[in-house]
């Protein structure tokens, strides 16, 4: 087996903001401003998601991993979406992990459910239930972050990941217990990679863990702050999207997952809120001035991913559509 290794020893356990969605509007939307601002990254909590659609989906994300082999490749990709193992993309990333990439269209769930599970209406119904939820509060957030930097249409991100022709995706990522316990060969403080170092390209990314430790975040300082895993709450991760229409204010999180190396499996689920392809992606107005003129060339949500789907996992895309005098 070759294993991928990352130095976590730069690595500090910190605290990362967490936000309640039921606190004060006001002071929530600042919150959230403060948090992407920063980190692009925060726990919310009080989310309003039902205990019982998030533990549906769970039990239809274990019970499709648990199936053997043979099965699972009956959902093996036709384009990029499907079942897929250790192979991450197109480009020869790879990663102790499998995983399960859905889009997020209740009429595609219902087909691609047939080929996922033996009773894929239970499949279909768990997943397009969670995703509306999630896509729900993934626009709670963004509404309170557009009222927080006083954008003039606080639904304008919000109508991005609602519209009909959203190009949302549905990931489910399994972390198998790693067979070996051997330390690695050449590096004493190694671990292995599950989902290696990126930021996301999407607006923004809901995540949610079963009880297993392993994403971590990294600071601007690069040191890597684990995330601890709390399965009734979900993780919000900003995209570079939404960094581009925020001018920057917002950052892009990099992140990564270790591999794991409990006993038992670790999932996550990420709902991630793409807009139409056709969407021109350019620095809202409100946040372009003279003193901070606009820091991206525009493009539109179709050329980034294209961009994004041609390079390795770890680079950095944006570089490609920086103005000219930003380069
Ligand atoms: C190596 C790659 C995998 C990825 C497409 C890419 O070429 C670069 C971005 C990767 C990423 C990261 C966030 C999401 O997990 C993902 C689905 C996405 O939209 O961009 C993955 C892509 C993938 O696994 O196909
Ligand atoms: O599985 C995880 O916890 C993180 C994976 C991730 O960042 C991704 O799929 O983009
Ligand atoms: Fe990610």
């Amino acid at each position: 087996m070759v294993v991928v290794a990352v130095r976590t020893k730069k690595t500090r356990a910190a605290g990362i903001p967490s936000v309640d969605l039921s606190l004060d509007r006001s002071m929530v939307s600042e919150l959230i401003v403060q948090a992407c601002q920063n980190y692009g990254f925060f726990k919310v909590i009080n989310h309003g998601v039902p205990r019982v659609t998030i533990s549906r989906l769970e039990d239809e994300g274990v019970r499709f991993f648990d199936r053997p082999a043979r099965d699972v490749q009956r959902a093996e990709p036709a384009g990029s979406f499907g079942y897929g193992s250790r192979n991450i993309g197109l480009n020869g990333d790879k990663g102790e992990l499998e995983y399960l990439l859905l889009p997020t269209d209740p009429f595609s769930i219902v087909e691609t459910s047939k080929t996922i599970s033996d009773e894929p209406r239970n499949f279909s119904g768990a997943a397009n239930d969670y995703i509306e939820a999630v896509r729900e509060l993934a626009s709670e957030v963004l509404d309170l972050a557009a009222e927080g930097l006083r954008v003039h249409d606080k639904y304008f991100f919000s109508n991005l990941i609602k519209d009909d022709q959203n190009d949302s995706v549905l990931r489910f990522n399994h972390y198998p217990p790693l067979k070996t316990s051997e330390p690695c060969k050449d590096e004493e403080d190694a671990d292995e990679v599950g989902f290696g170092e990126h930021s996301d390209p999407q607006i923004l990314t809901v995540l949610r863990s079963n009880d297993v430790a392993g994403l971590q975040i990294a600071l601007p300082d690069r040191l890597w702050i684990p995330v601890p895993p709390d399965p009734s709450q979900f993780y919000v991760i900003i995209g570079d999207t939404l960094r581009v229409l925020t001018n920057g204010r917002f950052t892009s999180v990099r992140h990564r997952a270790i591999a794991n190396s409990s006993r038992v499996s670790r999932m996550s689920i990420m709902y991630f809120g793409a807009p139409p392809l056709n969407t021109t992606i350019s620095p809202l107005p409100e946040l372009v001035s003279p003193e901070s003129p606009s820091l991206f060339k525009p493009f539109t949500w179709g050329d980034y991913k294209k961009a994004a789907y041609s390079s390795r996992l770890g680079d950095c895309r944006l570089d490609h559509f920086k103005a000219s005098f930003n380069q």
